[in-house]
């Protein structure tokens, strides 16, 4: 579902991915592990149109990231075929990012609307639907001001839904959150990850890596470092570098 092929990110004087390499099959949870600054969110950013990768080669779904390749060449795709691209990716940020204007049910129903060009009540319906699903039939008229930051999340990622993605990219989703509403975004992701969605989930919760993920990466500087199925890097890590880090977070 998404490749990397020796891919590699600056920003201006500032390398920061230095030729990741890595594959995510279809129905796998991915998860990413890292210090601050290795690189993680820009690695998300870069499969979701965010940031544009300066070498290597990134597919999602066998289409490559942003560009056309004819013979050895490539062009940039224009602002319409990304958006196209782009629709097939769900992502849910650390800070939830609703709308403050809008309520649960319009936050969930905008980008179908706006970008699709759907009815409103076709969106209506679906957006009730995954409100539903999230735990939150019953807080469709609540503005985000009026929700918790674990309801905010669940409805951030009910919207990301709702474009029907093959791929959902979670960047931290639970960093911004006091302890005791974790558990309920996590809960939400875990549903998602038996109903066979393909996840990328940046993360420190190890809990949920470890009893969730199929896989999981630690990254350090740019670099995989380690790669594996959750359960050995976390209890057997075969580098210094992933030992450390794991010495202090878990
Ligand atoms: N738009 C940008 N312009 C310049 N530097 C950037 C930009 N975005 C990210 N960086 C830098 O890239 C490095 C990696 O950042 P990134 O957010 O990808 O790390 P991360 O591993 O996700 O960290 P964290 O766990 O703290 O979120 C950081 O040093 C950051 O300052």
């Amino acid at each position: 579902m998404v490749k990397a092929e020796g891919v590699h990110k600056s920003f201006g004087p500032a390398h920061i991915l230095k030729g990741i390499d890595l594959e995510v099959s279809p129905r796998e949870v991915f998860c990413l592990i890292g210090p601050s600054g290795s690189g993680k969110s820009t690695f998300l950013r870069c499969i979701n149109h965010l940031e544009k990768i300066n070498a290597g080669r990134l597919y999602v779904d066998g289409t490559l990231v942003g560009y056309r390749q004819s013979g050895d060449k490539l062009y940039e795709l224009k602002e319409r075929e990304v958006a196209a691209q782009r629709r097939g990716i769900g992502m849910v940020f650390q800070r939830f990012n609703l709308f403050p204007h809008m309520t649960a049910l319009e936050n969930v129903m905008e980008a179908p609307v706006q970008v699709k060009r759907e009815s409103k009540a076709v969106a209506r319906e679906r957006a009730q639907r995954l409100l539903d699903r999230v735990g939150l039939g019953d807080k469709t008229g609540h503005y985000p001001s009026q929700l918790s930051g674990g309801q905010q999340q669940r409805v951030a990622i009910a919207r990301a839904l709702a474009m029907e993605p093959k791929l959902m990219l979670f960047d931290e989703p639970t960093s911004a959150l006091d302890p005791e509403l974790v558990g309920e975004v996590l809960d939400v992701m875990r549903d998602l990850a038996q109903d066979g969605m393909t996840m990328i989930v940046v993360t420190h919760e190890m809990g949920f890596a470890r009893e969730v993920g199929d896989s999981l990466v630690f990254m350090d500087d740019g670099v995989v470092v380690e790669s594996g199925h959750p359960r050995e890097v976390l209890t057997n890590p075969q580098h210094e570098r992933t030992k450390s880090f794991l010495s202090k977070v878990l």
